[in-house]
């Protein structure tokens, strides 16, 4: 079997265009009982076959009455009624009889003795009664085409006299993941084997849009296998989705085999993620070969495959609403195609600020983080920093404003911040870089906060905080202490007893980078110690953050590097303290009012926050929350 290697390279229109033109697309109809049309599409208007009430009815528990009767009635002439004569009792929902045309609510009617009532007050004709029709008129337009049936809708119909209602027929999609290196969730992967998920985010995504899901079991690699599955479901569907094998691999058969069963519109459309996309149909119906990539798959099927099943279900696709935001950091592109690069949206002062998240289409989590899609033009090379964008967005337009932005020196107590924060309604975007990274960020005005572990050696911010803020006052709140140490191989074979033992011929060294306070830490001790760094074995090394690290180390490619306490225990590793170093958090006072950063200055004084963070191996919470300084002056 020979590769197609040549794919083609059309735009989104030209290929959606493609594709309209080789498929009829036609919406069908069904009858169903209303009881049963939760979240359907009407296909026919909906008409009353009742008037209701059909009959004139009291409102109110009291007694009927004729409204002439009362004239003149007041406190200081009352009018006596006769019973079944004058009046008659009547209860919520009764018949109005023939002979009155008012009811007058029991509170206010005054029993003097049996069969004699007196009133106080008159009553217009028709007061306190339902009139025929109220509320539907036999006849009067329910519903009408396109309604999503809710759950009044079902009440109003079914009020009406009718059972039965004409909807669109919900799409079925039917989904066949392909590839021989996936195992099904819940299973544990082998080296070369991938859980497989894409066909879950696939049919949730034709759940949210109306359709039914027909999840086909994972296909491997096998020409034959794939053609008779291909074959075998395309009958009973309205649109197949095969996922992978989409592109130039050895075992990437569906083109050829969705050429063979039918026809390929278009393979390969010039955008990133999802280049390798394929449109076809088998028969009339309409057939998509998804890449395998996470995010391609899912932005593909967004792309085409959505207005397909929006047409089938009677709809017309739902409008993209677009934000305009400023980008925080250039992007590059390849001219020729349109990327979309998903991004945070974030309110930064009065500006909305688009972060762009990971570009790979491997990365799932960077839709789940998305909160908009930036598109880069086929005709673009990339957008600079600072230029304004639109973005598509894919949340609420309020979300940018419950975001807040944090830089700086990561640690595990970032993390319970971020979840406990998120109960409160606002997401904390954590950007972990580097302490230096975090005060610069924040001097430019690029976040809101930044998280340090840069106590200079006199035991004061003063260096760090003036060098970034010389005018601007900025409070400095404790987040946690935590142990810093080395981070050594498990069981130490090396028996690293402390930095001393660095220059030891044998020790292979891992450093952080520079700007982190891992690394002023370790050359802090250096310098006191007078130990010449170039005689450390793996000095030049560096990783750019404690996960990193400790993963060297746990590998062997590394016997020692400094890090946190917690980290070490995570991987397994053993650990030598040096230091409890302080995580502070450093916000502008011009920030200090913002409701975000009083929610979070709530949970870092909440006991819940800091009995969790007293949960992590070597932290302490002695100082958590307290604004240690506060202005230039004092620091
Ligand atoms: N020589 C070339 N190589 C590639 C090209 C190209 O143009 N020339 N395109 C690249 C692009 S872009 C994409 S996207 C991928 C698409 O590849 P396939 O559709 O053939 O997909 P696979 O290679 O089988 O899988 C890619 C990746 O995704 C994982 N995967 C697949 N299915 C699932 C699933 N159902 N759930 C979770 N993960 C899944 C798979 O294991 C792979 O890791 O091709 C590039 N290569
Ligand atoms: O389409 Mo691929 O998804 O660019 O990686």
């Amino acid at each position: 079997m020979s590769r197609n290697i040549y794919l083609d390279n059309v735009s989104v229109e030209e290929a959606r265009e493609k594709w309209q033109e080789a498929l009829t697309i036609k919406a069908t109809t069904e009858k169903i009982d209303i009881r049963e049309a939760t979240g359907r599409r009407l296909a026919k208007p909906v008409r009353a076959k009742l008037s209701t009430p059909s009959y004139y009815a009291s409102a109110m528990d009291g007694i009927a009455l004729s409204a002439t009767d009362t004239v003149g009635a007041t406190e200081r002439t009352p009018v006596q009624l006769q019973e079944g004569k004058e009046y008659q009792l009547i209860d919520t929902g009764d018949p109005l009889p023939e002979e009155f045309d008012a009811v007058m609510m029991i509170e206010k009617v005054n029993q003097i003795k049996e069969g004699i009532v007196e009133i106080e007050e008159s009553v217009a004709p028709g007061q306190n009664v339902r009139s025929v029709g109220e509320s539907l008129v036999k006849g009067q337009l329910i519903l009408t085409v396109g309604t999503k049936i809710g759950p009044y809708d079902i009440g109003l119909v079914l009020e009406g006299g009718v059972t039965e209602v004409t909807v669109y027929t919900q799409p079925q999609v039917d989904i066949i993941p392909t590839g021989s290196e996936l195992i099904e969730p819940g299973r544990s992967p082998q080296p070369g084997q991938i859980i497989e998920y894409n066909s879950e985010v696939i049919k949730n995504l034709v759940l949210n849009w109306g359709g039914k899901v027909m999840q086909r079991d994972i296909t491997p690699d096998k020409y034959e296998e794939i053609k008779e599955k291909i074959q075998q479901v395309t009958q009973e569907s309205d649109l197949v989705a095969i996922i992978a094998g989409s592109s130039a691999g050895r075992e990437d058969y569906t083109a050829q085999i969705v050429a063979e069963l039918g026809e390929v519109v278009v393979h390969g459309v010039s955008i990133k993620p999802g280049g390798p996309v394929i449109l076809g149909r088998i028969g009339d119906t309409p057939v998509i070969g998804l890449p395998g990539y996470p995010v391609a798959s899912a932005l593909n099927f967004r792309l085409f495959a959505q207005p397909i099943l929006y047409q089938l279900a009677g709809l017309s696709t739902p409008e993209t609403k677009e934000v305009k935001a400023i980008l925080n950091k250039k992007l590059v592109s390849k001219l020729g195609f349109r990327e979309f690069v998903r991004a945070k949206l974030v309110k930064l002062d009065n500006q909305i600020v688009a972060v762009p998240l990971a570009r790979s289409s491997g990365v799932i989590g960077s839709l789940v983080e998305a909160d908009g899609l930036v598109t880069i033009s086929e005709y673009s090379e990339g957008i600079d920093k600072g230029s304004e964008v639109n973005v598509e967005l894919l949340v609420n337009q309020s979300k940018p404003a419950e975001t807040l932005m944090i830089n700086g020196s990561n640690d595990h107590s970032l993390d319970l911040l971020k979840n406990k924060l998120a109960q409160q309604g606002v997401d904390l975007l954590t950007q972990p870089t580097n302490s230096l990274a975090g005060l610069t960020t924040l001097s430019r005005g690029e976040s809101h906060l930044a998280s340090i572990n840069l106590l200079d050696s006199d035991g004061q911010y003063r260096q760090s905080l003036d060098r970034y803020f010389p005018t601007e006052d900025v409070k400095v709140v404790n987040l946690a202490y935590r142990q810093q140490g080395l981070i050594v191989t498990a069981g130490n074979p090396k028996n690293i007893t402390g930095i001393a033992d660095l220059v030891v011929n044998d020790l292979v060294f891992i450093n952080r980078q520079q700007g982190s306070g891992a690394r002023m830490l370790i050359d802090n001790q250096l310098a006191k110690l007078n130990i010449d760094s170039t005689k450390i074995s793996g000095y030049q090394q560096v990783k750019q953050n404690d996960v990193t690290l400790a993963t060297t180390i746990a590998q062997g490619g590394a016997d020692v590097g400094v890090g946190t306490l917690v980290t070490a225990q995570v991987f397994d590793l053993d650990f030598i303290p040096l230091r409890k170093e302080r995580i502070d958090l450093v916000i502008p006072n011009q920030y200090w009012t913002d409701t975000r950063i009083k929610e979070l200055f709530k949970v870092i004084c909440s006991s819940d926050f800091k009995a969790e963070i007293n949960q992590l191996a070597g932290y302490d919470t002695s100082q958590t929350g307290q604004v240690l300084t506060d202005g230039p002056t004092s620091r």
